[in-house]
Formats: structure tokens, sequence, C-alpha cells
């Protein structure tokens, strides 16, 4: 019988909070377990604390979960849990993706202060992001906006944009809703015209790969068709050697026993792009993922990747 609480590791941005609780709130509910067996451990992570330069400068993905996998591998935490997109494709050795949470909304939201929609924000408007997926999205669509990087915590960008720094800005709507926001987007935005980034919209929870005990306690809150579905995102990006710092998106849609993905490349300035579609068995989520990403490389061709490094 487990007597101490289970160390649930986190980032200590609001957000990061809301998604500790709530992985802590669906394992009291399915194990019947009062909070007090639960300990949730804020850590704060160089992506955190370095807020004035854009991630991709500082080292990209990484960032945010390095201290987190520390404390998991010495013993200190029993699980992390994390926003899948902030993850690495390869993780260190030891620890693994023990189990997703059920999928919010994947949709980026577009929030204008100037206009209500990204196609209807005046020319020459300034829309803030700091992703590069979003940035070359936007001057796909909208090559005569300005596109400014703009980093911080949810609530710094909101204040940036209520300041009038920027016309606009884009975030996950995944975030806003869990942060009791969900009425802030002017327009959500069509992932088949622009595509969230892998993995967008999920938690995950990450453990030491010998250890049953938290394996047992994990199973049964893991959601099958998200594990799926994030499962083939995070193939195609590990294909593509896909980082912060390159526009990669993608998404799949589990629907009884099928998969369906769409892909997309970018270069960072939005003037060229790829899109790819792929479907298959859940079962084989991961290398559906690796497939798309491979036959989206052979046909973008080796020059177009040129564009990101
Ligand atoms: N890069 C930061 C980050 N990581 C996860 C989310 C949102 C929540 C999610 O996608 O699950 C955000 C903020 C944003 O993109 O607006």
């Amino acid at each position: 019988m487990q007597t101490k609480p289970f160390r649930i590791g986190t980032r200590s941005s609001p957000l990061a909070l809301a998604q500790a609780q709530e992985a802590r709130d669906r394992l009291m509910a399915a194990h019947g377990l009062p909070a007090e067996m639960f300990e949730i451990v804020p850590l704060s992570t160089k992506g955190d604390r370095v807020q004035d330069r854009a991630l991709a400068e500082i080292g990209g993905k990484g960032l945010f979960t390095e201290e987190l996998e520390a404390q998991l591998l010495s013993g200190g935490l029993d699980i992390a849990v994390h926003s899948s997109k902030d993850m690495p494709t390869a993780l260190p050795e030891g620890l693994y993706i023990s189990a997703y949470l059920p999928r919010e909304d994947m949709r980026d939201a577009f929030i204008g202060r100037t206009a209500p929609k990204l196609i209807e924000l005046p020319h020459g408007a300034v829309v803030g992001s700091a992703s590069l997926r979003r940035q070359a999205l936007i001057r796909r669509l909208r090559p005569d906006l300005k596109v400014i990087t703009y980093r911080g915590a949810v609530e710094t960008r909101l204040r940036k944009l209520d300041e009038g720094q920027v016309d606009a800005t884009l975030l996950a709507f995944a975030g806003l809703r869990r942060l009791g926001m969900p009425g802030v987007p002017t327009e959500l935005l069509d992932p088949s015209e622009f595509p969230p980034a892998p993995a967008q919209g999920a938690i995950c929870i990450e453990s030491r790969i010998d250890d049953a005990r938290i394996d047992t306690l994990l199973e049964p809150i893991n959601d099958r068709q998200t594990f799926d579905a994030v499962s083939c995102e995070r193939g195609f990006l590990a294909t593509l050697d896909g980082s912060c710092r390159t526009p990669i998106a993608g998404y799949a849609i589990c629907d009884g026993d099928m998969l369906r993905f769409s892909g997309m490349i970018l270069t960072p300035d939005g003037s060229r792009f790829h899109t790819i579609e792929h479907e298959g068995r859940c079962t084989d989520a991961k290398a559906i993922g690796e497939q798309a990403g491979a036959q989206i490389r052979a046909a973008a061709g080796a020059e177009f990747f040129e564009s990101w490094t």
C-alpha cells in the first residue's frame, strides 16, 4: 500500500498548474483517492525564466522539460505533467510518455483587437507570435501583415494586446479554455487552413520506464484516441527533425479504428509550403506519422529545408 503522496511535477505557470490539477483530479476520481495522496510540485524551468528572447534562440524544446526530467530520474518526482506540444521528440533514456489525458480543442485561437478575424485585419497590422509555425501560417495567408516575436505567459500576452502593443495575437484555444478564458478568442482557426502544432491541446504524463506501480496508477486515466493521435503527430515531427525552430503543423483525427493525419511544412516567410494526408489504422499511429514525414520530406526536396537553417 502506498502511504506517501505521489509527487506530480509541473512547471509553475498558471496553465501548467491547471494542467497538473486536471491530472491529479482524474487520478483521484479513477482511484477514489483523497487529494492528500498527491503532491503537486511546481518547478521553474529555463523556458519560464528567460522571457526576453525567442525560444528558438535559447535552445528550443527541452527548455521546459529538462528540470522536471532530472527530478523524475533521481526519484524526486513520480510523474511529470506536460503540454505534449512542448515535449522534445526524443526523451532521456529511462523516461517515456506513459499516458495522455483526453485532448482539449486543438485549434489555434485568434484574438484580434482591431478586427475580429485574421482576414479582416487592416493592411500592415501588427500580429504578435513567438511560434515560427504561426508566423509562417500568418505570412502565407496575409503577407501584408507585420509579424513580431512576442512571448510570455498567456496573461502577459493578453495584457500586451490590451495595451495596444499589437493588433492581434494567436494562442492555443486549449490553453485559454484550461485557464477559464474560453470567451477570449475572437475567431477559432480552421485546422485545414491553419493547422495546429503537432500535439497541441494534449496533456501528457511522463514517467520512468521501469516503474510498474506508476504504470498501474496511470492506466485508467490514459485516453487511447489521444495517445494514438498524438503518437502519429509526434512521429511526423520526429521524422522531420522538428523542433520549435521549424514551421511544422499537423494533426491526426481518430475515427473508430482508423486515423487520418494531415500535415504541413512551410518556409518561415510562408511563401512556400507542402501538405500531406495519410490514413491508416490507429494501431499503426506512429508509423503513419513517420511515413507522412518521409513523404513530405521527399516531395519538398532537400533545397526546401535550407530555409529552416
Ligand atoms: N508553447 C507554449 C504552449 N504550450 C502549450 C500551450 C497551450 C496548451 C496546449 O497546446 O496544450 C502553449 C501556449 C500556446 O501555444 O498558446
